[in-house]
């Protein structure tokens, strides 16, 4: 270290109690207080509120709080439902009321724009968003431990992998959450062993559930450490038994020590690797390993919104990349000429072609790849499309797409974003690279959590 640099010290000290005004949410819903103009973040205190908090963590630019009490309430705070899911973390903004959830929403996005984007005159829409923000979560991935002897299903404690037995999980379909129940009883009344994280030891690691929405078909998936399932034809008799709605009965195996869910074997058990459920007039069939929009009423505003955006005349020829079993496809093929799917996981493509047939859709094609090589190949032809409609996941698009992109120059683009930071980034490239970013739409995908999807409509300037 150079002689000059001085030893950095906090304001505040770790483990004593403080007392300040909450000026502001960060993008993850939790409080900011400023000591000597030193940030600390306090989860569960909301703008506006004196809170007493003790500090529990110092960083060099920030530290966090946890919070002791709040002196004066928010008019946005409301009573939260269970204290339990505060442990848990699966609802960081329950203490909020739901207006003011779309509000810190809108407020997120158009901050982005403004910073990150630099396009502070885009008009952005108020957020759309739902009517009853529960029990809207259409696939649950529910870990199985042993707690003081018994089985027991839950969720983890926030930033551990503790399990904190729950069978109400208030954001999920109740249907899903009573077979989660039925199914962990199943497995506990044949003595499957729950998996132990520490020893790698024991048969069930978690119990897996997607129901379809407007079909009530159910698809349950035991996730596995080996292939043996003891007792399984007792197991699957009792399961399709007690879950009549059940079409799609999955054993996947994953042998490895590590936190990703889903191993790379299956084996189906019963039905097919598959169930399905209907958006926008279109069925879909989906596999246990494909993408599908967690929000099925959501979703449909979110996909009418891009297609909207895009103002499809039936001549045009559009690109719907990253686009998992082809639902925004088939919806956006209604009114162009021709649709591409692209899209990198070989078993959604299989469910997209699946899904056209079943659909009767003649005016799509879909080619598995990375969206960036794919679309480098398209310009390398010298091929153009009128529309390009992106949907990427988190991390957004990769340099090499957004490069196609100003190759190809299609007249106009719906950029759908479940992640409005990497999204404003892009933004800039493509405003830069001579797009016009024309309006965005926000929508509530994950009421009671941070997340916000957004659609924006960009055009080319000529
Ligand atoms: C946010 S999802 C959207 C899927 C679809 N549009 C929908 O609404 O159901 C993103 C999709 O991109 C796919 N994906 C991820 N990286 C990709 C890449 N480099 N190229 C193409 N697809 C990719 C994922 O498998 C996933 O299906």
């Amino acid at each position: 270290m150079g002689k000059n640099k001085q030893k950095f010290t906090a304001p505040v000290l770790k483990n004593k109690d403080y007392t300040g005004t909450i000026e502001d949410l960060t993008h993850e819903g939790l409080g900011v207080v400023k000591i000597d103009n030193f940030p600390i973040f306090v989860e569960g205190a909301l703008p506006q509120e004196e809170v007493t908090f003790k500090v529990v963590k110092i960083g060099k630019k920030f530290a966090f709080g946890k919070l002791l009490e709040v002196i004066t309430k928010s008019p946005d705070r409301v009573e939260i439902i269970d204290k339990v899911y505060a442990q848990t973390g699966t609802m960081p903004l329950q203490h909020l009321s739901y207006d003011a959830q779309l509000r810190f929403k809108k407020d997120h996005v158009v901050r982005v724009f403004e910073r990150i984007a630099k396009l502070p005159e885009v008009p952005i829409a108020d957020v759309i968003g739902m009517e009853d923000p529960y029990g809207y979560r259409n696939k649950a991935q529910i870990p199985v431990r042993k707690i003081n002897g018994k089985m027991e299903t839950g969720f983890f404690r926030k930033n551990s992998h503790d399990l904190i037995p729950l069978e109400d999980f208030a954001i999920q379909d109740p249907k899903i959450d009573e077979a989660v129940v039925i199914v962990r009883d199943i497995l506990k009344r044949y003595h499957i062993k729950p998996y132990d994280e520490v020893s790698h030891k024991g048969d069930i690691r978690h119990i897996l559930i997607r129901r379809g929405y407007y079909t009530g078909e159910l698809m349950v998936v035991l996730v596995t450490r080996t292939s043996d399932l003891p007792r399984e034809n007792e197991i699957i008799s009792s399961i399709k038994d007690k879950l009549p709605e059940l079409v799609s009965l999955i054993q996947n195996i994953n042998p490895e020590k590590t936190n990703v869910i889903l191993g790379s074997d299956h084996k189906v058990l019963f039905g097919e690797d598959g169930y399905h459920d209907t958006l926008l007039g279109d069925t879909y069939f989906i596999s246990h390993e494909s993408f599908y929009q967690i929000n099925p009423v959501q979703t449909q505003q979110l996909y009418q919104t891009a297609i909207d955006y895009a103002e499809l005349t039936g001549k045009e020829t559009v690109i719907d990349a990253y686009c998992g079993i082809g639902t925004l496809t088939l919806g956006l093929a209604k009114k162009a000429k021709h649709v591409y799917g692209l899209e990198i996981v070989n078993t959604a493509i299989k469910n997209a072609n699946r899904n056209v047939q079943v659909n009767d859709v003649s005016n799509v094609s879909f080619k598995v790849g990375a969206a960036e090589d794919l679309m480098v190949e398209w310009t390398d032809r010298n091929e153009k499309v009128d529309v390009l409609v992106v949907d990427p996941p988190r991390k957004g698009l990769a340099k090499a797409f957004v490069d196609a992109v100003l190759t190809m120059k299609p007249e106009k683009m719906v950029y759908v974003s479940c992640n409005p930071a990497t999204l404003a980034r892009d933004l800039k490239l493509l405003h830069e690279g001579g797009y016009d970013v024309v309006k965005a739409q926000p929508v509530d995908m994950f009421p009671q959590t941070h997340h916000v999807e957004t659609v924006v409509l960009l055009s080319l300037v000529k």
